[in-house]
C-alpha cells in the first residue's frame, strides 16, 4: 500500500510520470498499462533502486484488470494530444471513448480509487468517468479528480517572471478556478501568494491571464505537430499524485484546486455554485483532500470585478462541456 497505476503509460506524459511515481518512496507498487511498449517501460523503471515494484501490461490476457488490480490511485494521460490549430474539445471523438473504457475496467477492478484524470477534454472526460461509475453503482464523488495542476504550475511561473525572479517559483501559489481550456481557465491572481508588481497595469495583467489561459497552445505551437505539453505536464500529475499520496496517508491541511464534482462536499459545492451563480456539476477550486478524499470544496472568497467577469465566461463553456461528456454515456448516439 499504496499502489499506484497509470493509463496510458507508455506516452509522452505516461513515461515521465511514470518516472516521477517510481521515484516517490510514498508509492510501494506501479502498475502500467497501455495498449504499446508497456514491458519495455516497466523493466526500464524496475532497476530504479527505489522501493515500488514495476509491472506493465498490454491488453492482451486481461492486461488492464491485471494492472489494476488493488490499485490505489489511478493517473489516466491516456489518449490523443493536440496539433497546432485544434482545440481540446477536437479530441474528444477518439479520446471519450478511451476514457470511457478505461473508466469502466477501474470501476469492475479497482472502483474505490482515487481516479485523476489529465486526457483532454478534461472538462468533458471527467464527467464520463463519473457517469461511468453511476451507471456501475460505484461512484464516489469525494475520488474523483480533473488535473488542473498544469494550469496552477504555469500560473507559478508566469508570476515569478513578472516578477523578474524565477527563484521564486516554487513557493508562489495562484489558485486557478474554473475548468481546463481556455476561457474556461480562470487564474484568480488577486489571490496570489505574491502580489503582482503596484505598477502592473489592467493591459499587463489581462495579457498575463490570456498567457495563463493559453499556454498549452504555446508547448502546441513550439512542438509543432508533434504534441502538446508532456514533461511539465508529469510534473504537474507527480505534484497532484504526491498530494493525494500524502493525504491518504494521513496528512492534514492538503489543499489544491482540482475539478471536481460539486457533491463531493455537498456544502462547499453548493456555496461555490451560489458565488459562481450557477448550478453546474462539476467546477475546479481549491479543495482539502483528506484519506477519504476530498473533504471540502473551499469558496472562491472575495475576488475582483474582473475576475468576477472571468468566471462569467467560463460558466456557458463549462456548461456545454460537462453536458457533452454526460450525454456521451447516458445517450449515446447511436
Ligand atoms: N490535463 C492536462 O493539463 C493535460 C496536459 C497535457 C496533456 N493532456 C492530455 O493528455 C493526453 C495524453 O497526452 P500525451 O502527450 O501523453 O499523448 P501521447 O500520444 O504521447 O500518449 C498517449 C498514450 O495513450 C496511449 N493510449 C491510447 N489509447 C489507449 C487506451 N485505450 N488504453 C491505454 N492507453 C492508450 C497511447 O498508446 C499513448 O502511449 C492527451 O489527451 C492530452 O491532451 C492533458
Ligand atoms: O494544451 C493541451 O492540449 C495540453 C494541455 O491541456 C495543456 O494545457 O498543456
Amino acid at each position: 500500500m499504496p499502489k499506484a497505476v497509470v493509463l496510458g503509460a507508455a506516452g509522452g506524459i505516461g513515461q515521465p510520470l511514470a518516472l516521477l511515481l517510481k521515484s516517490n518512496p510514498l508509492v510501494t507498487e506501479l502498475g502500467l498499462y497501455d495498449i504499446v511498449n508497456t514491458p519495455g517501460v516497466a523493466a526500464d523503471l524496475s532497476h530504479i533502486s527505489t522501493p515500488a515494484k514495476v509491472e506493465g501490461y498490454l491488453p492482451p490476457n486481461d492486461g488492464l484488470k491485471k494492472t489494476l488490480t488493488g490499485a490505489d490511485i489511478v493517473v489516466i494521460p491516456a489518449g490523443v494530444p493536440r496539433k497546432p490549430g485544434m482545440t481540446r474539445d477536437d479530441l474528444f471523438k477518439i479520446n471519450a471513448g478511451i476514457v470511457r473504457d478505461l473508466a469502466t475496467g477501474i470501476a469492475t477492478t479497482a472502483p474505490k480509487a482515487f481516479v485523476l484524470v489529465i486526457s483532454n477534454p478534461v472538462n468533458s472526460t471527467v464527467p464520463i468517468v463519473a457517469e461511468v461509475f453511476k451507471k456501475h453503482g460505484v461512484f464516489d464523488p469525494k475520488k474523483l479528480f480533473g488535473v488542473t495542476t498544469l494550469d496552477v504550475v504555469r500560473a507559478s511561473t508566469f508570476v515569478a517572471e513578472v516578477l523578474g525572479d524565477l527563484s521564486k517559483a516554487p513557493e508562489i501559489t495562484v489558485p486557478v478556478v474554473g475548468g481546463h481550456s481556455g476561457v474556461t481557465i480562470v487564474p484568480l491572481l488577486s489571490k496570489a501568494s505574491h502580489p503582482l508588481p503596484s505598477s502592473f497595469s489592467s493591459d499587463e495583467r489581462d495579457k498575463l491571464v490570456n498567457r495563463i489561459q493559453f499556454g498549452g497552445d504555446e508547448v502546441v505551437k513550439a512542438k509543432d505537430g508533434a504534441g502538446s505539453a508532456t514533461l511539465s505536464m508529469a510534473y504537474a500529475g507527480a505534484e497532484f499524485a504526491t498530494k493525494v499520496l500524502r493525504a491518504v496517508a494521513g496528512e492534514k491541511g492538503i489543499v489544491t484546486p482540482s475539478y471536481v464534482h460539486l457533491t463531493a462536499d455537498p456544502a462547499g459545492g453548493d456555496a461555490l455554485k451560489k458565488e459562481i451563480g450557477a448550478d453546474l456539476e462539476f467546477f475546479s477550486s481549491n479543495v482539502e483532500i483528506g484519506p477519504e478524499g476530498v473533504s471540502k470544496i473551499h469558496p472562491l472568497g472575495k475576488i475582483t470585478e474582473h475576475e468576477q467577469t472571468l468566471i462569467k465566461a467560463a460558466v456557458p463553456e463549462l456548461v456545454g462541456n460537462i453536458e457533452k461528456g454526460v450525454n456521451f454515456i447516458k445517450a449515446p448516439k447511436l
